[in-house]
């Protein structure tokens, strides 16, 4: 039987995947990484702005009242948000009547509109606004200039008012700030007036009460389900799926306050007499990231580390690391965010011990569990607890006793596993995502190595799958970042010398 490509498997497991979870709400950091990798897909942002800010006047539209002024109020900020809120109001003016009145009020001014999409559309209304007498822009970056706004739609008793939220969405953070906070206390006064209604874009801006959210793809968990609509604006099903740059801007960010070690401290247990350079490879990818790397293992690796002076080592006795060290190592892993298990420590009955013993006495400390640790693992009674990656390539998956074609033995699985190869796949019993970023020049031996390592480092300061996810994808990366440099010809050691470029691309 010719054995599944890891894109039949990824199809296979998506099916259960989709079912379960394509309903459900999502979060703003979720969409937020939705959004960038739709963008990694060459769906452009402005594109989708479009899509949002015309289904926010579809539905504003029914709002509008037939003999009757309508008053449209349209309450932009300076991100995206705002810039839906522009797109919406150059819709609206084919909606209105020549009776009806669109004011739009940017909370700040034009220069300092925060994206390029927002601004295009920005300047859009600016030249409608020349020709179109119903159409006015007014720019309130002060408290004042909002409160004049609102003496305004109050004055106005008769006619129909419609009051459009694009002040923030899911970029918010922290409280409110001035203007918008005064803004947002005189809206929720005004709401209870029988001739206003408020419409919000995407969310409610923080504190904000109003009658309907035109939200985006997928309910966001700030909405209340029952007055919000879910609009469809061109996002692809995949964009949830894929692991993109949107992973990336996710990781988190070195605290510039600080100090040695905060920035993860990672152990790598490995190498063996016949396989001593494998974890120096896991460790020089590591070190690139993470403030402290050690490495612990037999004499052979220790001596060929005396090249690194950077990277820490501890020796044990032996030619393979076996039972009698597992005291030693896990007195040595309490000082560690993350241990990297398994690169070249070879599969005899002392290291099968060895393994065994130390992952059954980690307890929650995290692992990365690589390459000989995976074939040597007891899977009868094993739990795989979600403080461990594994990053088996299709043969090490096998030893795992995980049956693709049976969604219920994944039921259990609360580990992350990154199944490596042509189209990577990342995966545990709650979600799924496939990477693509890599070459064929990467089967050559200790990418893996290159890979844990990554994946390691990441792990000491994020969850597990999102560190899995975004090693993947920058491993790949620097391979497809090599190939255009060298052809299939390069090295693990390229691979690691390329790691601080593409980390320094999506800071
Ligand atoms: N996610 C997506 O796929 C799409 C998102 N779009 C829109 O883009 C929005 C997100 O856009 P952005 O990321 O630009 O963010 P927002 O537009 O929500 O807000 C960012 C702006 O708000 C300011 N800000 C943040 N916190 C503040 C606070 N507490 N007080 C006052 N000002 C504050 C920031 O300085 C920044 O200027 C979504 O909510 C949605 O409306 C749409 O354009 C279409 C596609
Ligand atoms: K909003």
């Amino acid at each position: 039987m010719i054995p599944m490509s890891n894109l039949e498997i990824f199809h296979k497991l998506l099916k259960n995947y989709y079912s379960k979870k394509s309903k459900d709400c999502i979060t703003s950091g979720e969409m937020s990484i939705i959004d960038n990798n739709c963008e990694y897909l060459g769906v452009p942002k402005i594109l989708l702005m479009e899509n949002a800010g015309k289904s926010v006047a579809e539905e504003v539209s029914r709002y509008l009242k037939e003999n009757c002024k309508n008053r449209i109020y349209v309450f932009c900020g300076l991100g995206n948000n705002g810039g839906d809120g522009f797109v919406a109001v150059r819709h609206l003016t084919d909606y209105c009547s020549f009776e009806d009145t669109l004011t739009v009020v940017l909370l700040g001014k034009e220069e300092f509109i925060k994206t390029y999409e927002a601004g295009e559309n920005f300047k859009i209304l600016k030249n409608i606004s020349q020709l179109d007498f119903r159409l006015t822009i007014k720019e309130a970056p002060y408290v004042e200039g909002v409160l004049e706004v609102i003496d305004e739609i109050e004055n106005n008793r008769e006619d129909n008012v419609i009051i459009i939220d694009a002040l923030l969405g899911t970029g918010i953070r922290g409280d409110l700030r001035e203007p918008f906070k005064t803004l947002v206390d005189n809206l929720n006064r005004l709401r209870y007036k029988e001739n206003i209604k408020i419409i919000s874009v995407d969310v409610e801006t923080k504190g904000l009460r109003g009658n309907l959210v035109v939200t985006f793809h997928r309910n966001k968990m700030e909405n209340d389900i029952s007055k919000t609509v879910v609009k469809k604006i061109g996002i692809p099903t995949i964009a949830h799926y894929i692991v993109g740059w949107g992973d990336m801007y996710a990781l988190s960010k070195r605290d510039p306050n600080s100090h040695k070690g905060e920035n993860g401290k990672v152990l790598i247990v490995g190498g063996s007499k016949r396989y001593f350079g494998a974890p120096i490879l896991s460790a020089l990818a590591s070190s690139k990231i993470v403030d402290l790397t050690t490495v612990v293992s037999v004499k052979h690796t220790i001596e060929a580390l005396r090249d690194y002076p950077h990277l820490i080592s501890y020796e044990v006795e032996g030619d393979y690391l076996s039972r009698d060290c597992v005291d030693e190592v896990m007195k040595l892993s309490k000082d560690y965010h993350v241990v990297i298990l398994g690169s070249g420590l070879g599969i005899n009955e002392d290291t099968k011990e060895f393994v065994n013993e130390y992952l059954n006495e980690i307890g929650d400390k995290k692992v990365v569990i690589d390459a000989d640790a995976i074939k040597v693992i007891d899977y009868r009674d094993f739990e795989f607890k979600e403080n461990f990656i594994f990053t088996p390539h299709r043969r090490e998956f096998e030893y795992m006793g995980i049956n693709i074609e049976d969604p219920t033995s994944l039921e259990d699985v609360k580990s992350t596993i990154l199944l490596k190869g042509r189209y990577d796949i990342i995966f545990n019993n709650e979600r799924i995502k496939i990477n693509k970023t890599g070459n064929v020049g990467m089967t050559v031996g200790g990418t893996g190595d290159v890979l844990c390592g990554i994946v390691g480092a990441f792990f000491s300061k994020n969850d597990g799958f999102i560190s899995a996810c975004c090693g993947a994808y920058i491993n790949g990366y620097a391979g497809d970042m090599l190939l255009s440099e060298k052809g299939y010809y390069y090295t693990p050691m390229d691979l690691i010398e390329c790691i601080p470029k593409v980390l320094s691309m999506f800071r």
